[in-house]
């Protein structure tokens, strides 16, 4: 959306017409970056656990306030931090924190992470950041995992909000025989995702994998789906997670911040 702002010359009252192109979207985004930090403050201020040894950390855009609140923590020298890929791990470092790897620590008191979409019973949609597989083992390997994420991401059925389909990572030789088979499978759209002007050619996960994003339109069974995608030859891992998460912060628009748990 295009704004301009008139200038009057007072001599002539000719005017002049100078475009702001980004006015309306600053305000846009500040709103959405204000919701993602008071889900993320909250979140880990509500269940950051006092006696904490072994903490995941997640990736994308709204765990950045994750990163930043636990680095605010007093006794941040006490308790180690498990990364789920590059972002992740710069995250853990830049604000101070112990970086380990789940290698080392394989038993997690808790794990924060974001999410693409996330319907009522904490079913998520992960992986638009590329991230999804690291996530799944870290969310896995915690006693308690919670997501932040504002307001655009609630949803009564996954598939609704996030519409570019299923992250699904694969082994990059299988991508043409996973494509057929999603497409049995009753895939409307497939994607192999590509990089964009950052990357001729497609996104390589931080497991040198590839990325399909899948459209099911919405659906109606998360766990069925996820089975059948993950039986398939070539596939690592879906962005399906489901029956994981016990609770979910969401940022409102009007501020405030909204809590679903299982
Ligand atoms: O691969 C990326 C992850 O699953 C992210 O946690 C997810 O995409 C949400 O990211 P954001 O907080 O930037 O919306």
């Amino acid at each position: 959306m295009v704004g301009y702002i008139r200038i009057l010359k007072s001599r002539s009252f000719s005017s002049i017409l100078f475009p702001i192109p980004s006015i309306r979207k600053y305000s846009i985004m500040s709103l959405v970056e204000k919701a993602k930090k008071a889900a993320a403050y909250k979140a880990v201020d509500d269940n950051f656990p006092p006696n904490a040894k072994y903490i995941g950390i997640g990736s994308g855009s709204t765990v950045v306030y994750v990163a930043e609140r636990i680095g605010q923590l007093p006794n941040k020298d006490s308790f180690i931090c498990i990364p789920t890929g590059f972002q992740s791990k710069q995250l853990i470092i830049d604000n101070g924190l112990t970086l380990g790897t789940i290698e080392q620590f394989p038993d997690l008191d808790i794990a924060f992470d974001g999410a693409d979409e996330v319907d009522p019973k904490l079913s998520l949609i992960k992986g638009g950041g590329a991230c999804l597989f690291q996530e799944k083992l870290v969310a896995a390997s915690a006693k308690k995992f919670i997501v932040v994420a504002d307001y655009r991401k609630e949803s009564n059925v996954l598939g609704k909000q996030w519409t570019q389909g299923v992250p699904i990572e694969i082994v990059p030789n299988s991508y043409v025989k996973v494509t057929k088979d999603l497409k049995q499978l009753g895939a409307k759209t497939i994607t192999l995702r590509q990089g964009g002007k950052a990357k001729a050619g497609p996104v390589i996960t931080d497991n040198n994998n590839f990325l399909i994003d899948a459209d099911f339109g919405e659906i109606e069974d998360p766990a069925d789906l996820h089975n059948k995608i993950k039986s398939l030859v070539g596939v690592v891992e879906t962005g399906l997670f489901i029956g994981m998460a016990s609770a979910s912060y969401f940022g409102e628009e009007a501020g405030g911040v909204k809590l679903w748990t299982v």
